[in-house]
Protein backbone atom coordinates (compact mmCIF):
# COMPACT_ATOMS: atom_id res chain seq x y z
CA UNK A 1 0.00 0.00 0.00
CA UNK A 2 2.69 2.63 0.92
CA UNK A 3 4.75 1.55 -1.99
CA UNK A 4 1.57 1.85 -3.53
CA UNK A 5 0.99 5.19 -2.90
CA UNK A 6 4.62 6.16 -3.17
CA UNK A 7 4.53 4.98 -6.66
CA UNK A 8 1.89 7.67 -7.10
CA UNK A 9 3.42 10.25 -6.05
CA UNK A 10 6.31 9.66 -8.15
CA UNK A 11 4.16 9.10 -11.02
CA UNK A 12 2.59 12.49 -9.88
CA UNK A 13 6.00 14.40 -10.04
CA UNK A 14 6.82 12.77 -13.50
CA UNK A 15 3.38 13.89 -14.71
CA UNK A 16 3.76 17.13 -12.94
CA UNK A 17 7.43 17.48 -14.73
CA UNK A 18 6.15 16.62 -18.55
CA UNK A 19 3.58 19.33 -17.42
CA UNK A 20 5.82 22.26 -16.68
CA UNK A 21 8.37 20.72 -19.58
CA UNK A 22 5.62 20.86 -22.73
CA UNK A 23 4.09 24.28 -21.20
CA UNK A 24 7.10 26.00 -21.21
CA UNK A 25 8.66 24.25 -24.44
CA UNK A 26 4.96 25.77 -26.12
CA UNK A 27 5.55 29.43 -24.50
CA UNK A 28 8.83 29.40 -26.11
CA UNK A 29 7.32 28.16 -29.05
CA UNK A 30 4.64 30.76 -29.23
CA UNK A 31 7.04 33.39 -27.68
CA UNK A 32 9.20 32.90 -31.07
CA UNK A 33 6.33 32.72 -33.69
CA UNK A 34 4.80 35.79 -32.26
CA UNK A 35 7.83 37.61 -31.98
CA UNK A 36 8.97 36.37 -36.05
CA UNK A 37 4.86 37.57 -36.80
CA UNK A 38 4.97 40.73 -35.50
CA UNK A 39 8.32 41.26 -37.52
CA UNK A 40 6.62 40.08 -40.60
CA UNK A 41 4.20 42.47 -40.67
CA UNK A 42 6.29 45.03 -39.46
CA UNK A 43 8.46 44.91 -42.58
CA UNK A 44 5.22 45.21 -44.23
CA UNK A 45 4.37 47.99 -42.79
CA UNK A 46 7.71 49.51 -43.32
CA UNK A 47 7.93 48.47 -47.05
CA UNK A 48 4.06 49.86 -48.09
CA UNK A 49 5.37 52.93 -46.56
CA UNK A 50 8.48 53.43 -48.36
CA UNK A 51 6.80 52.35 -51.70
CA UNK A 52 4.42 54.72 -51.13
CA UNK A 53 6.59 57.92 -50.16
CA UNK A 54 9.55 56.98 -52.76
CA UNK A 55 6.14 56.36 -55.77
CA UNK A 56 4.06 58.91 -54.60
CA UNK A 57 1.51 56.23 -55.73
CA UNK A 58 0.12 52.59 -55.04
CA UNK A 59 0.50 50.82 -58.35
CA UNK A 60 2.74 48.17 -58.23
CA UNK A 61 2.44 48.23 -54.74
CA UNK A 62 1.49 44.74 -54.59
CA UNK A 63 3.81 43.36 -56.77
CA UNK A 64 6.46 44.71 -54.55
CA UNK A 65 5.46 43.20 -50.81
CA UNK A 66 3.62 40.05 -52.47
CA UNK A 67 6.48 37.28 -51.34
CA UNK A 68 6.55 38.87 -47.99
CA UNK A 69 2.58 38.74 -47.70
CA UNK A 70 2.21 35.27 -48.98
CA UNK A 71 5.01 33.57 -46.74
CA UNK A 72 3.69 35.41 -43.61
CA UNK A 73 0.42 35.23 -43.95
CA UNK A 74 0.54 31.30 -44.90
CA UNK A 75 2.41 30.74 -42.52
CA UNK A 76 -0.43 31.85 -40.30
CA UNK A 77 -1.75 28.42 -40.74
CA UNK A 78 0.54 27.39 -37.70
CA UNK A 79 -2.02 29.28 -36.03
CA UNK A 80 -4.73 26.36 -36.77
CA UNK A 81 -2.36 23.81 -35.22
CA UNK A 82 -1.95 26.01 -31.83
CA UNK A 83 -5.42 25.38 -31.56
CA UNK A 84 -5.82 21.77 -32.55
CA UNK A 85 -2.77 20.61 -30.05
CA UNK A 86 -4.74 23.30 -26.97
CA UNK A 87 -1.47 25.37 -27.33
CA UNK A 88 -3.76 28.32 -27.14
CA UNK A 89 -7.56 28.46 -25.60
CA UNK A 90 -8.86 29.69 -29.04
CA UNK A 91 -11.73 27.44 -31.34
CA UNK A 92 -9.98 25.81 -34.43
CA UNK A 93 -13.20 26.56 -36.50
CA UNK A 94 -13.18 30.39 -35.49
CA UNK A 95 -9.18 30.64 -36.54
CA UNK A 96 -9.55 28.43 -39.11
CA UNK A 97 -12.05 30.49 -40.91
CA UNK A 98 -10.32 33.66 -40.82
CA UNK A 99 -7.25 32.16 -41.68
CA UNK A 100 -7.96 30.22 -44.76
CA UNK A 101 -10.35 33.32 -45.75
CA UNK A 102 -6.89 34.99 -45.52
CA UNK A 103 -5.32 32.56 -47.75
CA UNK A 104 -7.62 32.07 -50.09
CA UNK A 105 -7.58 36.34 -50.62
CA UNK A 106 -3.99 35.82 -50.75
CA UNK A 107 -3.51 33.33 -53.16
CA UNK A 108 -6.35 32.69 -55.33
CA UNK A 109 -7.53 36.35 -55.82
CA UNK A 110 -5.09 38.98 -55.63
CA UNK A 111 -2.07 36.49 -56.43
CA UNK A 112 -3.33 35.12 -59.40
CA UNK A 113 -5.29 37.77 -60.93
CA UNK A 114 -2.72 40.66 -61.69
CA UNK A 115 -5.77 42.44 -63.63
CA UNK A 116 -6.94 43.87 -59.83
CA UNK A 117 -3.16 43.92 -58.30
CA UNK A 118 -4.11 47.50 -58.20
CA UNK A 119 -7.03 48.37 -56.85
CA UNK A 120 -7.74 50.58 -54.18
CA UNK A 121 -9.46 47.62 -52.25
CA UNK A 122 -6.28 45.52 -52.80
CA UNK A 123 -4.50 48.73 -50.48
CA UNK A 124 -7.55 48.81 -47.75
CA UNK A 125 -7.43 45.33 -47.33
CA UNK A 126 -3.84 45.26 -46.75
CA UNK A 127 -3.25 48.20 -44.56
CA UNK A 128 -6.09 46.79 -41.89
CA UNK A 129 -4.54 43.49 -42.13
CA UNK A 130 -1.09 45.09 -41.22
CA UNK A 131 -2.40 47.05 -38.31
CA UNK A 132 -4.29 44.52 -37.06
CA UNK A 133 -1.64 42.11 -37.28
CA UNK A 134 1.08 44.02 -35.99
CA UNK A 135 -1.44 45.10 -32.69
CA UNK A 136 -2.33 41.16 -32.64
CA UNK A 137 0.97 39.65 -32.24
CA UNK A 138 3.02 42.07 -29.93
CA UNK A 139 -0.13 41.83 -27.82
CA UNK A 140 0.45 38.13 -28.04
CA UNK A 141 4.11 39.00 -27.01
CA UNK A 142 4.20 41.03 -24.60
CA UNK A 143 1.43 38.62 -23.06
CA UNK A 144 3.76 35.98 -23.12
CA UNK A 145 6.37 38.24 -21.43
CA UNK A 146 4.19 39.46 -18.57
CA UNK A 147 4.75 43.14 -19.70
CA UNK A 148 1.16 43.94 -21.86
CA UNK A 149 1.38 47.93 -21.83
CA UNK A 150 -1.99 49.17 -22.01
CA UNK A 151 -2.32 50.17 -24.92
CA UNK A 152 -1.16 47.26 -26.73
CA UNK A 153 -4.15 45.59 -25.02
CA UNK A 154 -6.65 48.66 -25.57
CA UNK A 155 -5.62 48.39 -28.81
CA UNK A 156 -5.79 44.72 -30.00
CA UNK A 157 -9.87 44.83 -28.33
CA UNK A 158 -10.90 48.14 -29.63
CA UNK A 159 -9.28 48.79 -33.11
CA UNK A 160 -11.10 45.35 -34.66
CA UNK A 161 -14.41 47.40 -34.15
CA UNK A 162 -13.38 49.69 -36.81
CA UNK A 163 -11.23 47.48 -38.87
CA UNK A 164 -12.91 44.19 -39.08
CA UNK A 165 -15.75 46.03 -41.18
CA UNK A 166 -13.10 47.88 -43.21
CA UNK A 167 -11.07 44.73 -44.40
CA UNK A 168 -14.44 43.00 -45.02
CA UNK A 169 -15.13 45.71 -47.59
CA UNK A 170 -11.25 45.99 -49.06
CA UNK A 171 -11.52 42.04 -49.66
CA UNK A 172 -15.57 42.10 -50.76
CA UNK A 173 -14.59 44.56 -53.30
CA UNK A 174 -11.52 42.66 -54.27
CA UNK A 175 -13.52 39.61 -55.24
CA UNK A 176 -16.01 41.88 -56.78
CA UNK A 177 -13.26 43.40 -59.22
CA UNK A 178 -11.93 39.91 -60.12
CA UNK A 179 -15.68 38.59 -61.03
CA UNK A 180 -14.94 39.83 -64.93
CA UNK A 181 -11.66 39.22 -65.04
CA UNK A 182 -12.67 35.10 -63.84
CA UNK A 183 -15.51 35.30 -65.99
CA UNK A 184 -13.91 36.60 -69.41
CA UNK A 185 -10.67 34.52 -68.47
CA UNK A 186 -12.12 31.11 -67.44
CA UNK A 187 -9.36 30.24 -64.98
CA UNK A 188 -10.02 27.76 -62.89
CA UNK A 189 -13.04 26.20 -64.20
CA UNK A 190 -13.35 22.75 -65.75
CA UNK A 191 -15.90 23.10 -68.88
CA UNK A 192 -18.08 19.64 -69.69
CA UNK A 193 -17.58 17.80 -72.23
CA UNK A 194 -13.86 16.57 -70.16
CA UNK A 195 -12.06 13.37 -69.54
CA UNK A 196 -12.71 13.80 -65.66
CA UNK A 197 -16.66 14.44 -66.46
CA UNK A 198 -16.48 17.11 -63.89
CA UNK A 199 -17.83 20.81 -64.13
CA UNK A 200 -16.47 23.43 -62.06
CA UNK A 201 -17.06 27.36 -62.55
CA UNK A 202 -14.31 29.55 -60.54
CA UNK A 203 -16.96 32.60 -61.10
CA UNK A 204 -19.92 30.81 -59.37
CA UNK A 205 -17.24 29.88 -56.16
CA UNK A 206 -16.25 33.64 -55.91
CA UNK A 207 -19.50 34.25 -56.17
CA UNK A 208 -20.79 31.52 -53.22
CA UNK A 209 -17.64 33.14 -51.02
CA UNK A 210 -18.82 36.37 -51.04
CA UNK A 211 -21.75 35.55 -49.71
CA UNK A 212 -20.67 33.09 -47.34
CA UNK A 213 -19.42 36.68 -45.56
CA UNK A 214 -22.89 36.79 -44.72
CA UNK A 215 -23.13 34.17 -41.83
CA UNK A 216 -19.96 34.13 -41.35
CA UNK A 217 -18.12 37.46 -40.26
CA UNK A 218 -20.99 38.02 -37.84
CA UNK A 219 -19.91 35.09 -35.83
CA UNK A 220 -16.13 36.10 -36.36
CA UNK A 221 -17.12 39.96 -35.07
CA UNK A 222 -19.44 38.88 -32.54
CA UNK A 223 -16.71 36.35 -30.73
CA UNK A 224 -14.39 39.23 -30.75
CA UNK A 225 -16.56 41.47 -29.17
CA UNK A 226 -17.01 38.50 -26.32
CA UNK A 227 -13.03 38.45 -26.20
CA UNK A 228 -12.85 42.19 -25.48
CA UNK A 229 -15.62 42.04 -22.69
CA UNK A 230 -14.08 39.33 -20.97
CA UNK A 231 -10.52 41.33 -21.66
CA UNK A 232 -11.53 44.49 -20.73
CA UNK A 233 -13.92 44.17 -18.71
CA UNK A 234 -13.30 41.11 -16.66
CA UNK A 235 -16.77 39.39 -18.25
CA UNK A 236 -16.83 35.89 -17.55
CA UNK A 237 -17.95 34.46 -20.71
CA UNK A 238 -18.95 30.73 -21.31
CA UNK A 239 -18.33 29.93 -25.16
CA UNK A 240 -19.68 26.89 -26.86
CA UNK A 241 -17.28 24.46 -27.89
CA UNK A 242 -16.10 23.78 -31.23
C1 LIG B 1 -11.62 28.84 -48.13
C2 LIG B 1 -12.61 29.73 -48.78
C3 LIG B 1 -12.98 30.89 -47.92
C4 LIG B 1 -14.09 31.64 -48.51
C5 LIG B 1 -14.39 32.92 -47.82
C6 LIG B 1 -15.09 32.75 -46.54
C7 LIG B 1 -15.41 34.08 -45.95
C8 LIG B 1 -15.41 34.05 -44.48
C9 LIG B 1 -15.57 35.38 -43.86
C10 LIG B 1 -14.35 35.73 -43.07
C11 LIG B 1 -14.19 37.19 -42.91
C12 LIG B 1 -12.78 37.47 -42.47
C13 LIG B 1 -12.41 38.84 -42.81
C14 LIG B 1 -11.03 39.21 -42.32
O1 LIG B 1 -10.06 38.61 -43.12
C15 LIG B 1 -10.90 40.67 -42.35
C16 LIG B 1 -9.87 41.13 -41.40
O2 LIG B 1 -9.17 40.45 -40.72
S1 LIG B 1 -9.77 42.77 -41.31
C17 LIG B 1 -8.68 43.12 -39.99
C18 LIG B 1 -9.35 43.12 -38.64
N1 LIG B 1 -9.30 41.80 -38.18
C19 LIG B 1 -9.22 41.49 -36.91
O3 LIG B 1 -9.25 42.28 -36.00
C20 LIG B 1 -9.03 40.04 -36.70
C21 LIG B 1 -9.66 39.65 -35.46
N2 LIG B 1 -9.56 38.25 -35.46
C22 LIG B 1 -8.63 37.62 -34.75
O4 LIG B 1 -7.92 38.18 -33.98
C23 LIG B 1 -8.46 36.16 -34.91
O5 LIG B 1 -8.55 35.85 -36.18
C24 LIG B 1 -9.38 35.36 -34.07
C25 LIG B 1 -9.21 33.90 -34.39
C26 LIG B 1 -10.82 35.77 -34.35
C27 LIG B 1 -8.96 35.67 -32.65
O6 LIG B 1 -9.69 35.04 -31.79
P1 LIG B 1 -9.05 34.53 -30.43
O7 LIG B 1 -10.09 33.75 -29.75
O8 LIG B 1 -7.73 33.90 -30.69
O9 LIG B 1 -8.84 35.86 -29.63
P2 LIG B 1 -7.73 36.28 -28.64
O10 LIG B 1 -6.70 37.05 -29.38
O11 LIG B 1 -8.44 37.03 -27.56
O12 LIG B 1 -7.02 34.96 -28.06
C28 LIG B 1 -7.68 34.06 -27.14
C29 LIG B 1 -6.64 33.46 -26.19
O13 LIG B 1 -5.68 32.73 -26.91
C30 LIG B 1 -4.39 33.31 -26.74
N3 LIG B 1 -3.69 33.25 -28.02
C31 LIG B 1 -4.22 33.20 -29.23
N4 LIG B 1 -3.28 33.18 -30.16
C32 LIG B 1 -2.10 33.21 -29.51
C33 LIG B 1 -0.75 33.22 -29.92
N5 LIG B 1 -0.41 33.22 -31.22
N6 LIG B 1 0.19 33.27 -28.97
C34 LIG B 1 -0.12 33.29 -27.65
N7 LIG B 1 -1.39 33.29 -27.20
C35 LIG B 1 -2.36 33.25 -28.12
C36 LIG B 1 -4.67 34.73 -26.32
O14 LIG B 1 -3.63 35.31 -25.59
C37 LIG B 1 -5.89 34.54 -25.47
O15 LIG B 1 -5.47 34.02 -24.20
P3 LIG B 1 -6.28 34.29 -22.86
O16 LIG B 1 -7.54 33.51 -22.97
O17 LIG B 1 -5.39 33.82 -21.76
O18 LIG B 1 -6.54 35.76 -22.79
Amino acid sequence: MASGEEDGTVDDKENNNKKKTKSALATAWLTFYNIAMTAGWLVLAIAMARFYIQKGSTKGLYRSIARTLKFFQTFALVEVGHCAIGIVRTSVIVTGVQVCSRIFMVWFITNSIRQIQNEESVILFLVVWTLTEITRYSYYTFKLLHHLPYFIKWARYNLFIILYPLGVIGELLTIYAALPVVRRTGMYSMRLPNKYNVSFDYYYCLIIAMLSYIPLFPQLYFHMLRQRRRVLHGEVIVEKDD
